[in-house]
């Protein structure tokens, strides 16, 4: 099925509203993130790739921050184990229903708990592996550290993170590029400058990027001594850590 067609900035909005995961965002969520994050499909595809490596019998995988569920779908389809567990987590009543549905539309034997509740809040261990795709930029930059410790520490060892971001860069003229190469993948998928600008300014206080350095720094911090990009895109990366 084609995903319904993302229009959510394309009017001229009087005022507009702090970017929240709403019913209207879920409803096209699959077109607009393929629209806007350059390399979505790769890293999606990747993460089932690293699934089938690294997943362990009888060990709990957690996707936090699901959305509609595509990465888990894709580590579903690759985890050799029957007897391994997914835990999705997404705290947007919204989202989470429509990744019921997506979830229930394929089977398998790898059992998926949906849990409708904060990251923060959620109990992680005896984890192979855990997913933040994408998730991380929305925390309030406070909280980050503790949640990464708490992945640290419920990870087994050989355990991985995948963790993808939009980046932010301390080199004004290398941020001022790579932001204008994202604008333009964004303008080549058909948004327009109303669109884009008015999306930018939604975002504005609710997505706060880091610098990769920032990320290594905070990984070394919690005890990842293996840590390492594995993918980039203009401001996109998507990072590895194993303990
Ligand atoms: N504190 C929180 N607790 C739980 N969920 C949260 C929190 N903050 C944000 N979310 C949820 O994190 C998701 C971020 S989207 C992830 C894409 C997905 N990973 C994908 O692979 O398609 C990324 C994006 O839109 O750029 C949303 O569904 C939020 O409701
Ligand atoms: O659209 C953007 O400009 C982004 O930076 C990525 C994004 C993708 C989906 C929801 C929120 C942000």
């Amino acid at each position: 099925m084609t995903p319904k067609q993302d229009t959510i900035y394309a009017e001229p909005n009087q005022q507009i509203d702090k970017f929240s995961f709403d019913v209207n965002v879920a409803g096209v969520f699959d077109d607009m993130i393929k629209r806007s994050i350059p390399g979505y499909s790769t890293i999606i595809q990747t993460i089932g790739d690293m699934a089938y490596k690294f997943v362990k019998p009888e060990t709990n995988v957690y996707d936090l921050g699901c959305s509609l569920g595509t990465a888990t779908i894709s580590l579903r389809r690759n985890i050799q184990h029957p007897n391994s567990r997914i835990i999705a987590v997404d705290s947007s009543q919204s989202m989470i229903e429509r990744c019921y549905e997506n979830i229930n539309a394929y089977k398998s034997s790898t059992e998926v708990e949906l849990i409708c509740c904060d990251i923060r809040d959620v109990d992680i261990n005896n984890a192979s592996m855990v997913v933040l795709n994408f998730t991380l930029q929305f925390l309030d930059p406070s909280d980050r550290r503790a949640l990464i410790q708490k992945i640290y520490n419920g990870l087994n060892p050989g355990g991985v993170l995948v963790l993808s971001e939009k980046l932010k860069f301390n080199d004004e003229i290398i941020q001022q590029h790579l932001d204008s190469q994202h604008l333009d993948f964004k303008r080549a998928n058909g948004y327009s400058e109303l669109e884009i600008s008015q999306k930018r300014t939604a975002l504005e206080d609710v997505m706060r990027t880091d610098t990769l350095e920032t990320h290594q720094q905070r990984m070394n911090e919690c005890g990842f001594q293996h840590f390492n990009i594995w993918f980039q895109c203009f401001n996109f990366a998507s990072m590895v850590a194993i303990k």
